[in-house]
């Protein structure tokens, strides 16, 4: 959108995830699907006329940061990033695989402490937001000749942050998104008179891979599948040592996310798993093999759900997914990794003949319960009020649903 004053604002959003099978197992190569949550992160990017210097003013409340940064500064130091060693030619938005990462990363720090020398003592949280906004500003606008603006920018979440639902990739896939449509419309002004267009395959793959760069600044190593997801919606498949997989299925399962309120190190169930594995080998290493035919066979039934069968077919399918989920949570049980408030969780569920299952990690955090479209609306009601009466936070909504989008 163009204001009077020759001003862009954009809008974005995007879901955040949740891995329905393949938990541990894919620490042993085995599949992983992930898929999209109907919680969503939003940005709105607005260029703003200022009396002095250009700045960006950023308001990110789920982290309690406020900061303005001045934009001259930020050009001298971060402009034209550097290309890895080894690539020729000059660096483009386009290429956010080729940018040397670890270089650019230590300039945005550099110039961080340069610019708030109380930056070490900040929250880490709000470390790396900032780290992430910078990195991929310059990156982005550092390879472009077009003129830059003040800005204000402002983002929200409907997500928990570091609750093992994709925050991060939610965030970094906003911004990815809505820094490069803001670039797009200020390179081709004649765009803006145009009825806004939704992100196409090509844009949605640079936005996944600047988002990819930004989980690396969180994470270290990450896998790839929560950029992915967040992204291109839907449904993920993931193998280690293998690219994310993208499944174009049309799916809106209904679910209740259950946060059972125990907090837990996805690090310790990690080792948790592998010490048993190491004691029981060959035991352990069929309950892997269970848990890769479970996601399997589960990714068999959402694309045949995805493929609008007939009534009574979709009935079926949900009890086989039911099923599955239920021998999902089992297996995953069996590795240790449940806890007595996941399973007071599955124990309520099952008394409405529901299905639940753990999710991430487990040792506590979410579980998910599946909500058949034949379930009855007091069936749900009653559950969630159960659940709550307990302790237990509790969210209906859909997994499945799109990624990246551009608000109108
Ligand atoms: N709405 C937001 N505003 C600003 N920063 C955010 C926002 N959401 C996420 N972040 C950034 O992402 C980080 C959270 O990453 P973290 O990996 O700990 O949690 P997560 O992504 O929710 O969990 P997981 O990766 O296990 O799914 C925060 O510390 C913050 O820097
Ligand atoms: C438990 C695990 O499989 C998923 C955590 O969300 C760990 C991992 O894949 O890194």
């Amino acid at each position: 959108m163009l204001n009077g004053d020759n001003c862009y604002t954009v809008s974005v959003s995007a879901p955040g995830k949740v891995i329905l099978h393949g938990e541990h197992s894919v620490v042993y190569g085995k599949t992983a699907i992930a898929v999209s949550l109907g919680l969503r992160s939003s940005i709105v990017i607005k260029e703003v006329k200022t009396a002095g210097e250009p700045v960006v003013y950023i308001h990110l409340p789920c982290v309690g940061l406020q900061e303005t940064i001045p934009l001259n500064p930020t050009v001298k130091a971060l402009f034209n990033p550097p290309l890895c060693a080894g690539v020729t030619g000059k660096f483009t938005w386009k290429i956010p695989g080729k940018l040397d990462h670890d270089c650019h990363l230590r300039k945005v720090n550099e110039f961080l402490h340069m610019m708030k020398p109380n930056f070490d003592e900040l929250p880490s949280n709000q470390k790396n937001s900032l780290r992430s906004f910078l990195y991929m500003y310059s990156g982005i606008f550092g390879s472009t000749n077009v003129q830059i603006k003040s800005m204000d920018i402002s983002m929200g979440s409907e997500l928990t942050i570091g609750a093992g639902t994709g925050s991060s990739a939610s965030f970094a896939v906003c911004l990815a998104g809505a820094l490069l449509r803001l670039l797009s419309l200020k390179a081709h002004p004649a765009a803006a008179f145009e009825p806004p267009q939704g992100f196409e395959p090509h844009e949605r793959e640079a936005i996944s891979a600047w988002a990819y760069n930004c989980e690396r600044i969180m994470h270290g190593a990450p896998s790839g599948i929560d950029n992915e997801t967040c992204t291109f919606g839907s449904v993920v498949s993931f193998k280690k040592g293998s690219k994310p997989r993208h499944l174009d299925l049309r799916l809106n399962l209904r679910v209740l996310l259950v946060d059972s309120r125990v907090s837990r190190e996805t690090h310790a169930l990690v080792v948790k798993v592998a010490g048993l594995r190491q004691r029981n080998m060959a035991a352990v290493d069929h309950i892997m093999d269970a848990l890769d035919d479970v996601a399997h066979t589960a990714t068999q039934i959402l694309e045949k759900l995805s493929g609008g069968k007939c009534p009574a077919d979709t009935d079926a399918d949900y009890q086989h997914l039911a099923e599955l989920w239920d021998m999902n949570h089992c297996l995953l049980a069996s590795l240790g990794v449940s806890h007595p408030a996941l399973e007071t969780i599955r124990g309520f569920a099952r008394a409405r003949s529901l299905a639940c299952k753990l999710t991430g990690a487990g040792g506590g955090g979410y579980a998910m319960i599946l909500i058949p479209p034949s379930t009855p609306r007091t069936a749900v009601d009653s559950l969630t009020g159960q659940l709550l009466e307990n302790g237990f936070r509790v969210t209906e909504t859909c997994v499945g649903g799109p990624g990246v989008e551009l608000e109108m």
